[in-house]
């Protein structure tokens, strides 16, 4: 019987970028629902933990959530999980300006897959993926969030300037779901 996931997320730009990345290589299958979760403060991998389990307590079936993270190294890891009110109230320029006084405009990209099974004595199982690049005066298409002011480590286009299929294969989102791949293959 092929075991069934649901990943919750209120965006669909997340989600279209996973469907992509996982291709036809995920042994489960992989629902959507979307839901506008409760994101708590605290550390990444405290925020996800707790963004997963909230998801469980609404839909009580093995759930999967996703927390992404901007870190510019120059704040010493801010604005990290509260980047998207920051990219709200500043946009992809503002994130830029931001850095102004600062020399080091270096920053991390950072996904967090969050899965919980719900079955006795399970835990939430976290699945990590970092990419490191520089904040930029933006370049490139608007049509997802921060990407334009984000230029990949060894690349001279941000992500928004890089065809999808370029983007998806570096990407902070591509590196956590090849764990997340791996262990779903191994944890048939
Ligand atoms: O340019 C981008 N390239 C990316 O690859 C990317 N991944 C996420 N984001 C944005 O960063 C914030 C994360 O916040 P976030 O993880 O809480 O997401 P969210 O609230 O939109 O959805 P979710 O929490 O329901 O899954 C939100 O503003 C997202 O739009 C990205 N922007
Ligand atoms: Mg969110």
């Amino acid at each position: 019987m092929s075991k069934k996931l649901t990943f919750v997320t209120g965006n669909v730009k997340k989600l279209e970028e996973i469907v992509k990345i996982l291709g036809s290589n995920f042994p489960f299958e992989l629902n959507n629902k979307s839901l506008d979760l409760p994101e708590l403060q605290g550390e990444i991998n405290e925020i996800s933990v707790k963004k997963c389990m909230e998801a469980y307590k609404q839909l009580n079936t093995p759930v999967i959530v996703e927390d992404t993270c901007l870190c510019f190294n120059g704040l010493k890891g801010l604005p990290g999980p509260y980047i998207k009110w920051f990219l709200e109230k500043l946009g992809p320029e503002g994130l830029y300006k931001m850095l102004d006084g600062f020399e080091d405009k270096s920053a991390e990209a950072v996904c967090t897959f969050a899965y919980y099974s719900g079955e006795n004595d399970d835990e939430v199982v976290l699945f990590q993926g970092r990419t490191k690049g520089v904040i930029v005066d933006p370049r490139g298409p608007r049509d997802f969030g921060w990407d334009p002011c984000f230029q990949p480590e060894g690349y001279n286009q941000t992500y928004a300037e890089m065809a999808k299929d370029e983007k998806n294969k570096i990407s902070h989102r591509y590196r956590a779901l090849d764990k997340l791949q791996t262990y779903f293959i191994t944890n048939k």
